[in-house]
């Protein structure tokens, strides 16, 4: 008898290959590669000046690597601009988010939403059109627990509130690759519960990867983690395990053996949960 074909795997929603980004003389990503699923919960952590930011950068398309691919669902995006990157479905939050203080809350969501709507064209001409905008921006609001806020300024949210205004801006596209930078940085310990509540009920056909600085916030949403020294990868795998590496506590004070200690290229896939050597 003939075997069933079996389906292809699924691509990585994110492949790195060696992405290096180099400042002068200074190496700020060196090397970095890892492969995450559709759906992954990653986060990305390290000291202060690891390359976290600039990772990020690479991913979303603000900053191109001086070597080394990024894939998203198969496809190359390496040399595509940011708007490509978006069509395709990266999203991403701000350390200092993005709001415009003059447009309502609702207004904010339609405006980051707009480019991606089917129906995108002469949404400002069209009452019906708009109406359409606004429907699906009040759903994002929604999520984020903003509705009844829909129709106030912007400007008179709290920091809280506008950090979650900036991530419904970036859940506006519907993306499938959400990356937030430091989210919950100068929240309350209220407004961060908030926060993991709306970014746990994601549905798993969005992957995030998090820069993350409170390591409680890494531990209760991701499932696996990068830990980034001196823009090299110091350890990736599951969140349990990267958080007790000894190497990670050494990193983050700057005390142990991995300064100026030469790693081995590896990529570790957790599509497939191995490493392998690369290169
Ligand atoms: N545009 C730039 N020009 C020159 N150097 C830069 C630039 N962007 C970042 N760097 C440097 O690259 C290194 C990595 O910076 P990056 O912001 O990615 O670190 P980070 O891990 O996000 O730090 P933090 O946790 O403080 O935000 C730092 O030494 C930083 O000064």
């Amino acid at each position: 008898m003939t075997p069933a074909p079996t389906a292809a795997p699924a691509a990585p929603v994110l492949d790195l290959d060696r992405l290096t980004r180099r400042y002068g003389s200074l190496t700020a990503v060196d090397d970095v590669s890892l492969r995450l699923p559709a759906g992954a919960r990653h986060a990305v952590i390290g000291p202060n000046g690891a390359g976290k930011t600039t990772l990020l950068n690479l991913i979303a398309g603000t900053d191109r690597p001086d070597h080394g691919t990024i894939a998203l669902n198969g496809t190359d995006v390496t040399r595509a601009s940011t708007a490509r990157r978006s069509r395709l479905g990266i999203a991403r939050s701000f350390q200092q988010p993005s709001v415009i203080s003059e447009l309502t809350v609702l207004d904010n969501i339609v405006l980051a939403g707009w480019p991606h709507h089917p129906k995108r064209r002469g949404a400002w001409r069209s009452p019906s059109r708009y109406r359409q905008h606004a429907e699906s921006a009040g759903q994002h609001l929604e999520t984020v627990g903003l509705a009844d806020l829909a129709h106030r300024p912007a400007s008179t949210l709290s920091h809280g509130q506008r950090r979650m205004l900036d991530l419904a801006a970036a859940l506006a596209g519907d993306p499938r690759l959400l990356l937030l930078d430091e989210p919950a940085a100068g929240l309350t310990d209220g407004d961060i519960g908030r926060l993991l509540a709306i970014l746990g009920a994601l549905p798993a056909s969005v992957a995030i990867v998090l820069v993350e600085h409170h390591v409680e916030v890494v531990a209760e949403l991701a499932t696996s983690v990068t830990v980034l020294a001196a823009g090299r990868v110091l350890v990736t795998g599951p969140t349990r395990e990267a958080l007790a590496h000894p190497e990670v506590r050494d990193a983050y004070h700057n005390t142990g053996p991995m300064a100026g200690e030469e790693p081995e290229h590896e990529a570790t896939d957790l599509v497939t949960g191995t490493t392998e050597a690369r290169g």
